[in-house]
């Protein structure tokens, strides 16, 4: 796509679009529309949809009273993952509308066939972390979820994103979503991060730059040197909160280490499959002369590592800066809001990150609850223990596999020796919505994506963090520059 291809018109605009270079979006975006009417909206193929308990019910009642069966279920897998509970799971689920939610699934995918993995199946965990772990998400695909932080797929050079209760009926139904097209941005991050520096400080550099209204309209390719030299599970924590810049997804090209990361899992293509589609995947990278409608480079050296101090993950600063003061903010409607955030935080104005004391440490989610992240974690946390004054420091691995994995690499003793709490996997104290929360009043370092009030538990005050961060605030009892902590 050129940045002029949409003043040509007729036979003169296909012909230069043959000519122009495609984006990664754009190849994605082409290989999957079925039909686009006049007015520019298409229909586009979907590979792979993910369900979970929350947003699924709705669409299965609408199926089923108008008497529909889904198009294909071999490309459909579901999991309860936001409303399961993290403790003892012996005792079934005791929160009864939790229960119901997950009975509801239980039996939805029952009924119509499709493949499931149930509380106690290992198998079972964030829908976003089990759709790679399969090798279910795979590059070049198209998947969605109901569920926002499905651009998580992104990573795999998939164009994947999140839609609406009653567009996973549709999908159910058809196979097919309604689309508009997004416009492309880049988001280049050049040359090398510093020590300390992870994928979540990186891509919460790029929200405080960008902005979370930033990639409103658009969809993100990220690029550059420092996004090459994140692993795939870095690309996911990338990806994942592109959703939170306002993107409608995020991306990242193909290269070897996504091949190897998808090579061999239940999912992946076998034999000489594998090796088509290995060729096929190829291609799956911007071409050299794409044009994007916007470009935001960032220097990864300047990234130090990250903490949101407000109620809004673009209201993040390193931790070796102070909390912002809303008096040096000449933008009125800005300086309020930034008031208003500090308010709702407890904190003052220019008092070092580094002097905030955090109450609770949640270590989990869809953004950071992958093996890397808890080998990231452990690695600090290893022969230390929790600060007394930290009431709860909690692990929660993304799924039951990831659980399992650590557990073989002995990082669940790391984790209770330190006097943390090891847990069964879902979406846990991310949000609100089952027995993990915080009281009002309580402050968080967590390794979640959002930070708004309430997010954690009404009147709940979250910092995001990387999980490396989140660790060393809960041995230090407040926020150390994981720099200095040796
Ligand atoms: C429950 C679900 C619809 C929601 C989302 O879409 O993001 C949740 O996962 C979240 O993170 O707030
Ligand atoms: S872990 Fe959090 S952000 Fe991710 S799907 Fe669950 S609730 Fe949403």
């Amino acid at each position: 796509m050129t940045a002029g291809s949409t003043e040509m018109s007729g036979i003169e605009s296909s012909e230069k679009d043959e000519m122009a270079g495609k984006t990664l979006y754009d190849k994605l975006w082409d290989a999957h529309v079925v039909r686009t009417d006049e007015e520019g909206t298409s229909l586009i193929y979907i590979d792979r949809h993910l369900v979970h308990e929350v947003t699924s019910p709705q669409a299965f009642e609408g199926l089923r009273l108008a008497d529909r069966r889904p198009w294909r279920t071999d490309t459909v897998l579901a999991t309860p993952d936001h409303n399961v509970p993290t403790t003892d799971r012996s005792r079934g689920i005791e929160d009864p509308i939790a229960r119901t939610q997950v009975e509801t699934l239980d039996a939805n995918v029952a009924e119509f066939g499709i493949t499931y993995f149930p509380m106690g199946d290992v198998r079972q965990g964030i829908v976003h972390v089990i759709g790679p772990e399969e090798g279910a998400t795979l590059p070049g695909m198209t998947v969605v979820c109901g569920d926002s932080h499905t651009s998580t797929h992104g990573a795999f050079g998939a164009l994947a994103h999140g839609i609406g209760t009653s567009e996973v009926e549709h999908v159910l139904a058809t196979g097919c979503l309604v689309q508009k097209k997004s416009r492309n941005m880049l988001v280049s991050v050049d040359g090398k991060v510093g020590p300390g520096v992870t994928a979540k400080d990186i891509v919460l550099a790029i929200i405080g730059e960008i902005g979370t209204a930033g990639g409103t309209g658009y969809a993100i390719e990220f690029g550059g040197e420092a996004i090459r030299d994140l692993s795939v599970e870095g690309r996911m924590t990338v990806c994942n909160m592109a959703i939170e810049a306002g993107a409608r997804a995020g991306m990242v090209a193909v290269d070897e280490k996504t091949i190897d990361y998808v090579k061999g899992r239940p999912y992946s293509p076998q034999g000489e499959q594998w090796e088509q589609a290995v060729a096929a995947w190829q291609d799956l990278k911007s071409d050299d002369d794409a044009e994007f409608d916007r470009v935001v480079r960032i220097d990864a050296a300047q990234i130090a590592p990250q903490v949101t101090w407000g109620t809004s993950p673009e209201m993040v600063v390193g931790v070796d800066a102070r909390v912002p003061d809303p008096a040096g903010e000449s933008d009125e409607v800005k300086a309020g809001g930034m008031r208003r955030a500090l308010e709702y935080m407890g904190l003052e104005a220019n008092r070092p990150i580094t002097d905030i004391a955090v109450d609770k440490v949640f270590i989990g989610s869809c953004t950071n609850s992958r093996i890397e992240d808890l080998r990231e974690a452990a690695a600090i946390v290893k022969g230390r223990k929790k600060a007394d004054s930290v009431r709860l420091a909690l692990v929660v691995p993304g799924s039951g596999l990831v659980k399992q994995q650590a557990e073989e690499e002995g990082l669940d003793r790391i984790f209770l020796d330190a006097g943390f709490e090891w847990r069964e996997p879902g979406c846990s104290m991310c949000l609100a919505m089952n027995a993990d929360r915080l009281e009002s009043g309580e402050r968080c370092a967590s390794t979640s994506n959002r930070n708004f009030e309430g997010r954690q538990g009404q009147g709940s005050r979250t910092h995001l963090v990387s999980p490396a961060m989140a660790a060393a605030a809960a041995i230090a009892g407040h926020f150390v520059d994981i720099r200095d902590f040796g």
